[in-house]
């Protein structure tokens, strides 16, 4: 098999806060390939955003890095410096996309030249090559060619959050990483914007870490996923296996929150509780006072994140201890009310 793209392996990252380190990541492992849409989904606050900043080394200042690696084809990318990583990453190899364009686009200069900005420090392109690529790059995500020399205020949020794309794809890069890239847009703004990142899928080699808590878009537009609760990553693999049969209670709860064209008459299942907040190292299951099957294990350490079984990408895995039963029991005994004091059952 081809060395993946990007891979994430016993990721940590811990925030310095008044109350003691707070543990926004533990233990995160998940791989990306060329080529591949890739959906990073769970509930607000299950650290999804911090995982994602820490690739590009966006951390707020408080943040940092405690274990495990990044790898971006196979080099450690906390070893680069700053330099490093402008130079040889951001923009050429990975690209964002924001939760909202307010933040990215430059109220003060026309959108044409925020592109030029980027072509002169990382292309040898000239001004008018880089503007033929530019308007080029209008038509993919469905903005008037002649509108590249707009102001952002000229556009609606929806174009922002298009032309913000056009950005994203001007230095051709590997990866796209997208964080709820349609959240301050309305229904049929973010149905258009998903409809383009389709497109780009179709004309482009170009990679996607698409970052979002609603699981349906993920089914709908990725490859693999990962599913986050607490800081952990609960399951990944490919999406169809995950649909299919999911290993880990909360994906298999969290699939019963969405409407499912499948089962339409179905009543959307609610999960109790809230994810919790971690001070300090992880060292149970995030999610067992939520989780109707869990077991006094689950209380007395981490499960790791295992293989669970072959699917189409090799690496369908999940973090629990009884993920070769829940399924099963799921189906044929509904979830059981949350036991807080449940001990071990006999197995
Ligand atoms: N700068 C910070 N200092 C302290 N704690 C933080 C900081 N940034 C985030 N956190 C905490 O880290 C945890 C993960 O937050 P994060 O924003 O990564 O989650 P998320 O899944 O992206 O949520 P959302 O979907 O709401 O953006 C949360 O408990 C959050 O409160």
């Amino acid at each position: 098999m081809s060395e993946p793209l990007l891979e994430i392996e016993d990721l940590t990252i811990q925030y310095r806060t008044d109350q003691g380190p707070l543990t926004a990541v533990s233990g995160a492992s998940f791989t990306i390939d060329d080529g591949e849409y890739f959906g990073l989904v769970g509930e607000s606050g299950c650290g999804k955003s911090t995982l994602a900043k820490s690739l590009l080394r966006g951390l707020d200042d408080n943040g940092e890095i405690t274990a495990g690696s990044v790898r971006y084809r196979g080099e450690e990318i906390h070893e680069y410096g700053e330099r490093e990583m402008n130079e040889k990453l951001r923009w050429k190899e990975i690209s964002w996309i924001p939760q909202s364009s307010m933040n990215s686009l430059d109220p003060l200069q026309r959108v044409s030249e925020q592109a030029l900005e980027l072509a002169e420090v990382h292309t040898d392109l000239s001004e008018a090559a880089a503007r033929e690529k530019f308007r080029d790059l209008f038509e993919v995500v469905g903005l008037p060619k002649d509108r590249i020399d707009d102001y952002p205020h000229q556009f609606s949020g929806g174009m922002q959050q298009r032309a913000i794309i056009a950005l994203a794809l001007f230095l051709d890069p590997s990866l796209i990483i997208a964080d709820e890239p349609t959240t301050a847009l309305d229904v049929i703004m973010q149905d258009m914007v998903f409809k383009y990142l389709d497109e780009i899928k179709e004309a482009t080699e170009t990679s996607l870490l698409l970052i979002t808590h609603d699981i349906s878009v993920v089914f709908e537009s990725c490859e693999s996923m990962a599913i986050m609760h607490g800081g952990q990553v609960a399951e990944t693999g490919d999406v169809v296996e995950l649909f299919d049969s999911p290993r880990h209670p909360y994906s298999i709860l969290l699939q019963e929150a969405f409407p499912d064209i499948r089962h339409p008459e179905r009543d959307l299942a609610v999960i109790e509780g809230r994810p919790p907040q971690s001070m300090g190292d992880v060292e149970s299951c995030t999610f067992a006072d939520r989780c109707p099957w869990a077991v006094e294990e689950c209380r007395r350490s981490a499960p790791p994140l295992e293989e669970v079984a072959q699917d189409a990408s090799g690496h369908h895995r999940a973090a629990c201890f009884r993920k070769d039963e829940v399924l099963e029991l799921y189906r044929s005994e509904g979830a059981p009310p949350v036991d807080p004091t449940s001990e071990a059952p006999q197995r």
